[in-house]
């Protein structure tokens, strides 16, 4: 090497804009760069010629650790994923985040060098990569807001038709494994196109957002789910229930539905009150039958309960 670009190639490694540190074959400090110097908080004086690990003690038996010695005594290169190192150097962009400990999130990377008539070196170099991960988090999050938007019905906030089609795959396939009973309700508000006619459009919604409330507090396990099916009709998974125990839970939906005492002038029910019908279709352990018959028969079962005149619960097993 001409010595003439030996002081150019230090001005170089001084000015790039990412933490690059240089380690003889005992670890030593060789260099440490002017980020290094900014971001770690610590001079050049402080750290050349120290052992790394007694500069940075924190980083001793980790990943970059082991791969220091992979490129020092092994000579391969690694490169550190963010995601599983997330910010292993205490770095930090200014005093401000260094006393939050707020590091400058980091992608590592640690490579072997040759040096003529001397052992092996390695080179660390550090990327601040705070602006990825502040991008990936953000994305990750509006994901997520837009994964429960797509499950949620946009009127009652209860789950949609389309969560429902997704839990009664999930639970279906669960029952069968399992050799366990499962049981689908229907719940349809009865007289709901005369309440519209009466009451007004937006009266009728305040109705479904009260009954939708009524039902989704009722739920106490987590696999059971009650979601809009459509319209003014509500739709319940109960895994693990047995056509008594849904019955029984149709009948309390009946009597919370009625102690909303919502007002209905055009309604058959004497108390002149909202009231439901409901449909249960009950698959027993171990003979499992298709979705859509399941479906079909808590249809066929509201419709039941509706012919024999309203506010009622009638159920069928498949
Ligand atoms: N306000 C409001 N009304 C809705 C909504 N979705 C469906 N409906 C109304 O719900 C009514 C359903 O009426 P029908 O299917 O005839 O049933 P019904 O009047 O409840 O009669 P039965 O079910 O036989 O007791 C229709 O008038 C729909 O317009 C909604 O999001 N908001």
């Amino acid at each position: 090497m001409d010595c003439a670009r030996l002081p150019l190639l230090e001005s170089v490694f001084c000015a790039v804009s990412l933490g690059a540190i240089v380690l003889d074959h005992q670890r030593r400090v060789v260099l440490w760069n002017s980020w290094m110097v900014r971001h770690a908080g610590l001079e050049q004086d402080k750290v050349i010629g120290r052992d790394f690990f007694a500069v940075c003690p924190d980083l001793r038996g980790g990943r970059v650790d082991a791969a220091i010695q992979h490129a020092l005594y092994n000579n391969f290169p690694s490169l550190l994923s963010q995601t599983l190192n997330k910010a292993p150097f205490g770095l930090y962009l200014n005093a401000a985040a260094a006393a939050r400990d707020d590091r400058i999130q980091q992608a590592v990377e640690v490579t072997p060098i040759a040096v003529d008539g001397a052992p092996r070196h390695c080179l660390i170099q550090i990327s601040d990569v705070s602006i990825a991960v502040a991008r990936e988090r953000l994305l990750r999050e509006q994901a997520m807001v837009l994964r429960s938007q797509t499950f949620a019905d946009g009127l009652t906030g209860i789950a949609n038709r389309r969560h429902f089609d997704v839990a009664m795959e999930k639970e279906h396939r669960r029952a069968k494994r399992g050799g366990m009973p499962l049981s689908l309700l229907m719940i349809d508000i009865d007289h709901f196109k005369a309440y519209n006619d009466h009451y007004g459009h937006q009266k009728g919604d305040q109705c479904l957002i009260q009954v939708a409330g009524a039902l989704a507090a009722m739920l106490k396990r987590p696999g059971d789910l009650t979601a809009r099916y459509g319209g003014e009709e509500f739709a319940m998974i109960l895994p693990e229930t047995d056509i008594e125990q849904a019955r029984l839970m149709a009948e309390t939906i009946r009597d919370r539905v009625q102690a909303l005492r919502i007002p209905h002038e055009r309604t058959t029910d004497d108390a002149r009150q909202v009231t439901v019908s409901i449909g249960i279709a009950t698959q027993r352990g171990g003979t499992p039958v298709d979705i859509a018959a399941l479906i079909g028969a808590a249809d066929k079962a509201l419709y039941q309960a509706k012919r024999s005149g309203r506010n009622l619960v009638a159920a069928l097993q498949p």
